[in-house]
């Protein structure tokens, strides 16, 4: 049974994991907004006459269809929000990104949507996931156009394994230093533990939205990957809290505590089908290794670490050919 078929979920939930925004739609509409629905799953809620000083605020989920606490999670902001639409206070753009993979529960249909987001596909072009990804990136040059200087694109997502930081982000650093700071008290405000500072796209929906939109985007993992209506929502509390805080304008509380910084000192590309990593696929994301230790081998490369101490993050030999299949770190902060 697919996602919007179950009736044990909540109606809110059901309609977003569907990419069903006829709901929402009609509440922001009525309130007087200017709402378009430019692709399945994706809706923007606009100020009737446009405002460059409004915020504009793309929030992603389900761009990996098992990826599922978020979706929960955004579709009881967005509930609560359009029952008082008025106090929508940004300029909003909503996508659901892997509407089918999330029906199936699957991270994907065919490939990788999450590695798309860039004119070079390689491979990828052609793959089931390349004409969403062709949408999702025209409604995203639709609502960026004419913004005003406050961008945002809160990418929300899952890890796979456990991790040493259950909830972390991934910053692009392009991002420029204000809109960064800024970006990272909110992340800090959603008791995001760690930011890792990412220096090159692999073909990612925030680093995209930053790099051509720019926007302040981030990819958020919130948690680990979970049944649709079975994730454990008070994990989000700060999170839910943050969101909506921003959409509402409101200042942001005080963080627990800020997130703990690191650079990436590699991303381990596979480069042949020869590709094996020394870490197994259940290590936890943040697991420490040490100046020699042999990360991954591939045909004559071998990939050791080369500072004092590197931390693996997203540790996947199962990758296609050409995809990062790890991101080595190192603490900052
Ligand atoms: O847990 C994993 O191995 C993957 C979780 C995930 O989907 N992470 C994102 C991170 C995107 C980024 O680097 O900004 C991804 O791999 O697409
Ligand atoms: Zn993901």
């Amino acid at each position: 049974m697919s996602a919007a078929d179950n009736p044990a979920l909540p109606e809110a939930v059901r309609a977003l994991a569907g990419g069903d925004f006829s709901q929402v739609a009609q509440r922001f509409t009525e309130a007087g907004f200017a709402v378009g629905l430019p692709a399945s799953g994706v809706i923007t809620v606009k100020a009737a006459l446009a405002d460059p000083a409004r915020a504009s605020v793309l929030v992603s989920v389900g761009v990996h269809g098992d990826e599922t606490g978020p979706i929960e999670m955004v579709a009881l902001v967005i509930e609560a929000l359009s029952r008082t639409p008025q106090a929508l206070a940004v300029d909003l753009m909503l996508c659901v990104g892997n509407i089918d993979a999330i029906a199936q529960g699957k991270r994907f249909i065919d490939a990788d949507l999450n590695r798309m987001f860039r004119a070079e596909r390689g491979s990828l072009a052609g793959t089931f996931e390349a004409a969403r990804a062709d949408r999702l990136i025209a409604a995203t040059v639709d609502f960026f156009a004419g913004a005003g200087p406050q961008r945002w694109h809160l990418d929300l997502h899952t890890a796979i394994r456990p991790s040493h930081y259950p909830m972390f982000a991934i910053v692009p650093e392009l991002i420029a230093d204000q809109a960064r700071k800024a970006l990272i008290d909110w992340l800090g405000q959603a008791a995001i533990g760690a930011v890792i500072m990412n220096p090159k796209s692999v073909g990612t929906y925030s680093y995209y939205s930053s790099e051509h939109h720019g926007a302040a985007g981030t990819t958020v993992e919130l948690g680990r990957v979970g049944t649709l209506g079975q994730n454990d929502l008070s994990q989000f509390a700060d999170a839910s809290e943050a969101l909506d805080r921003l959409l509402r304008g409101q200042p942001g509380l005080a963080a627990r505590a800020a997130p703990h910084v690191f650079a990436t000192a590699r991303q381990v590309i596979k480069l042949s089908d020869a590709f094996t990593m020394s870490v197994g696929r259940e290590t936890w994301n943040f697991t420490p290794m040490k100046k020699g230790d042999v990360i991954a081998t591939d045909g004559d490369t071998v990939y050791t670490v080369e500072h004092e101490e590197e931390l693996v993050v997203f540790p996947n030999p199962d990758v296609r050919v050409g995809l990062r299949a790890g991101l080595m770190v190192t603490r900052v902060a």
